[in-house]
């Protein structure tokens, strides 16, 4: 297997749909999930670059596991769920830190899922894992819809604070407006357009890191063995 060129991974708590996404992009597919075990992860051909995306577990007990799968990371996608206020606060708390072992110049998009879940008409929707109230439905009844407990100006402002932590200037990297997205990986709603993006950003970061010397790719033989590994195809 050709040595990856960079490293992208999906961080968030449990839940939030990181798994859902990658399929969603890589399978073109929403298919039933099971919470993720330690981590996996797809390659991703974009131009003529190999791009590893890395697919990490949420809950709590494999959390140790994360600062080892953003090693060397050229870009971090921290996701939450727009109906679970908790969910953005949990990257503030507990996932920012592990990308410390990221790359200097790494890369943050901040992406909330589920919007289909706060969209739909009444009677349309409601199931499919979401967090909060109102999925209760039942009786023949419309399923009531979420109530969307986060706004994207809130994941703007998150963005800021990722910004003030990596101690960043808001000149040197991309505006807060490119690199937050309200996704559905049930409908597919800009899962496209976020992966992409962050590809196309991370291009220039793989071919500064080249110039500057030793290059800072992962070499996915010798990362940390997930307690389950499962490797996609390529596309
Ligand atoms: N309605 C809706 N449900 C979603 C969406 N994304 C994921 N889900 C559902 O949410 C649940 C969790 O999705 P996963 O993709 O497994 O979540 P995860 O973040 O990978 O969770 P962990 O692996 O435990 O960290 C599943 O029931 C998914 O079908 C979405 O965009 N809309
Ligand atoms: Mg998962």
């Amino acid at each position: 297997m050709r040595k990856p060129d960079g490293k992208i991974v999906l961080l968030g708590d449990m839940n939030v749909g990181k798994t859902s996404l990658l399929q969603r992009y890589m399978e073109r597919r929403f298919p039933d999930t099971v919470s993720t075990v330690g981590g996996a992860f797809y390659l991703k051909q974009w131009r003529s670059y190999n791009i590893s995306i890395w697919d990490t577990a949420g809950r709590e007990q494999f959390h140790g596991l994360g600062s080892m799968y953003c090693r060397g990371a050229v870009a971090v996608i921290l996701t939450y769920d727009v109906n679970h206020a908790q969910s953005l606060l949990e990257l503030e708390d507990r996932f920012l830190g592990l990308t410390d072992t990221a790359s200097a110049d790494c890369l943050f998009a901040v992406v909330g899922n589920k919007v289909d879940l706060s969209e739909e008409a009444p009677g349309e929707g409601g199931q499919g894992g979401g967090h909060g109230p109102g999925q209760a439905g039942g009786g023949g009844c419309p399923a009531p819809r979420l109530s969307k407990q986060v706004q994207l100006e809130d994941a703007v402002a998150f963005y800021k604070k990722i910004l003030k932590y990596k101690m960043l200037d808001e000149k040197d990297v991309p505006a807060a407006e490119q690199m937050c997205f309200e996704t559905s990986a049930k409908t597919g709603k800009n899962v496209d357009l976020l992966f992409e993006t962050v590809f196309d950003m991370v291009v220039p970061v793989i071919l500064r890191q080249r110039a500057q010397g030793p290059p800072q790719t992962v070499d996915v033989a010798s990362a940390p063995p997930p307690a389950r590994t499962r490797s996609g195809c390529c596309s």
